[in-house]
């Protein structure tokens, strides 16, 4: 159905369209592993390069013409604690460039990507659940462009799952930082949260720099993460594809407004 598809992907490295063979089924016993202890899998050279230029050149093409600007703060829960996301020292930078789903080509091999059965399954092997695509008509697929000084700062996704591709890196900064798992714990300790919000390094803390053709998937509902502040005349580009654990999901409108400066 997505003939184009296999031409993205490094499938002899990452063999996702054979999960039931020999080198698939490794590859997914070793990421569910990475996954379980981290909460995170990254795959280096996922995409190939000839991929990765194309979606790089897209996405800028798609944000020159219609990629919503923001400049502001975000909640550290996104809308999703109503009671304990309402404090203003929560609130964080946020400034970046992102084309909507509805805004980024028909043609994109995001999109052919996310519709492609194989890659589902892989998640659902890696994380031991069902999942679904969102059903979000702005947020299911986007693209990030991070500029020099843009960043965004702490926050647990309002999806279950996400598929970051790294697909440009900037000359300086522009990593993804995330305490692995932390949702419950920090919700419960209300200082410790706060402290990392403001800055403090959590003794958990993890980082993973920006490098073209990665593949990460991570569990960024229950991952406080965010991504630092970008350096240098180069931006950062990485593009995210939502799962939920039910069908039909999508994000809230605090987070449409926030992301893509309307509610559909
Ligand atoms: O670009 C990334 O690495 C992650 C972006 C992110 O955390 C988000 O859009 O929620
Ligand atoms: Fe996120």
């Amino acid at each position: 159905m997505f003939p184009e598809v296999e031409s993205l992907i490094d499938l002899d490295g990452y063999p996702v369209h054979e999960l039931d063979r020999g080198a698939g089924r490794a590859m997914v016993e070793a990421a569910r592993r990475t996954f379980d202890d981290t909460s995170l899998v990254v795959l280096d050279g996922f995409l190939r390069p000839a991929a990765v230029r194309r979606i790089t050149e897209q996405s800028l093409a798609d944000a020159a013409r219609q990629g919503y600007r923001f400049t502001g703060s975000n909640n550290v829960y996104l809308g999703t604690e109503p009671t304990a996301g309402r404090s203003a020292e929560l609130d964080r930078t946020y400034t970046k460039t992102t084309p909507a789903f509805d805004r980024i080509d028909s043609t994109s091999p995001l999109k052919a990507l996310y519709g492609w059965e194989p890659l589902a399954q892989f998640i659902e092997a890696v994380v031991g659940r069902p999942v679904h695509r969102s059903a979000d008509p702005l947020g299911a697929v986007t693209v990030h462009l991070h500029h020099d000084g843009d960043e965004q700062d702490w926050h647990f996704d309002v999806s279950e799952y996400t598929v970051v591709l790294h697909l440009h890196a900037p000359q300086a900064g522009g990593v993804l930082q995330y305490v692995p798992r932390s949702r419950t714990q920090l919700t419960q300790n209300h200082r410790a949260l706060r402290e990392i919000a403001a800055g403090r390094r959590h003794a958990l803390t993890r980082d993973l720099p920006t490098v073209p053709g990665t593949f990460v998937l991570h569990a960024g509902r229950v991952s406080m993460h965010r991504v630092t502040p970008v350096h240098g005349p180069d931006p950062r580009i990485s593009a995210t594809l939502s799962y939920n654990i039910s069908p039909g999901l999508r994000l809230n409108e605090y987070t449409r407004r926030l992301y893509f400066g309307r509610d559909r």
